[in-house]
């Protein structure tokens, strides 16, 4: 006879054993410690993260944009969610990568190790992801790396670089 797992409610994601994890969805049960992720819509047919360190005002630590990963996988296996919506909480949709937790690590580290490697799921998913931006939202990019992205930015970088040399900062704020 089958063996259903099924978490305690009170359990964190995080503190799963991995070799468990494949047994049981994120969103079946455990909870996750820097996301709230849940099914709405009338058709409970909408997968919805919710960014919950609103203390640090979303900043995109490590274990966060890992979370948001795994329910990002969650919904993309989920027949029924037709698109994802991902939110902020409070003050802020996110204040940026964690610059506290980047304070320490060496450029040899970030860049060998690629350490925002896993950022790029959410540009994966191949289901509509609709981000609804609420308060401050942080970025900082450089324009060669949006040129990558489109013939658009190509142009808009060539005239760029005759202009600015250093990097461009984009910020959004509420
Ligand atoms: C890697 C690339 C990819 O594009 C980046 O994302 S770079 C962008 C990095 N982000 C930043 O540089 C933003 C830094 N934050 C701010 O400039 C300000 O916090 C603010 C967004 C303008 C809001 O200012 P405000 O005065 O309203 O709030 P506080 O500065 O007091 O912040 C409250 C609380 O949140 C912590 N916090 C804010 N941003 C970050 C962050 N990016 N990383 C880690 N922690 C952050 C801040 O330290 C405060 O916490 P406390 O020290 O009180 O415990």
């Amino acid at each position: 006879c089958p063996i259903i797992l099924v978490p305690p409610s009170s359990t964190k994601w995080s503190q799963v054993p991995s070799v468990l994890k494949c047994w049981f969805p994120p969103h079946a049960g455990a909870q996750y410690e820097y996301i709230l992720v849940e099914k709405r819509g009338d058709k409970n047919n909408v997968g919805f993260i919710q960014l919950n360190r609103p203390k640090a005002l979303n900043a995109l630590c490590d274990g966060l944009m890992k979370e948001v990963g795994q329910a990002l996988d969650a919904f993309e296996a989920d027949a029924d969610v037709g698109a994802v919506v991902i939110t902020g909480s409070d003050r802020a949709f996110a204040a940026g990568a964690d610059i506290k937790e980047m304070q320490n690590r060496t450029f040899q580290e970030c860049y060998g190790g690629n350490f925002l490697a896993h950022w790029n799921r959410v540009s994966t998913v191949r289901k509509p992801v609709i981000a609804a931006v609420n308060g401050f939202a942080v970025s900082i990019t450089s324009p060669a790396a949006c040129a990558e992205k489109s013939d658009i930015l190509k142009i808009s970088f060539f005239f760029f670089f005759f202009f600015f040399t250093t990097q461009d900062i984009g910020l959004s704020f509420k």
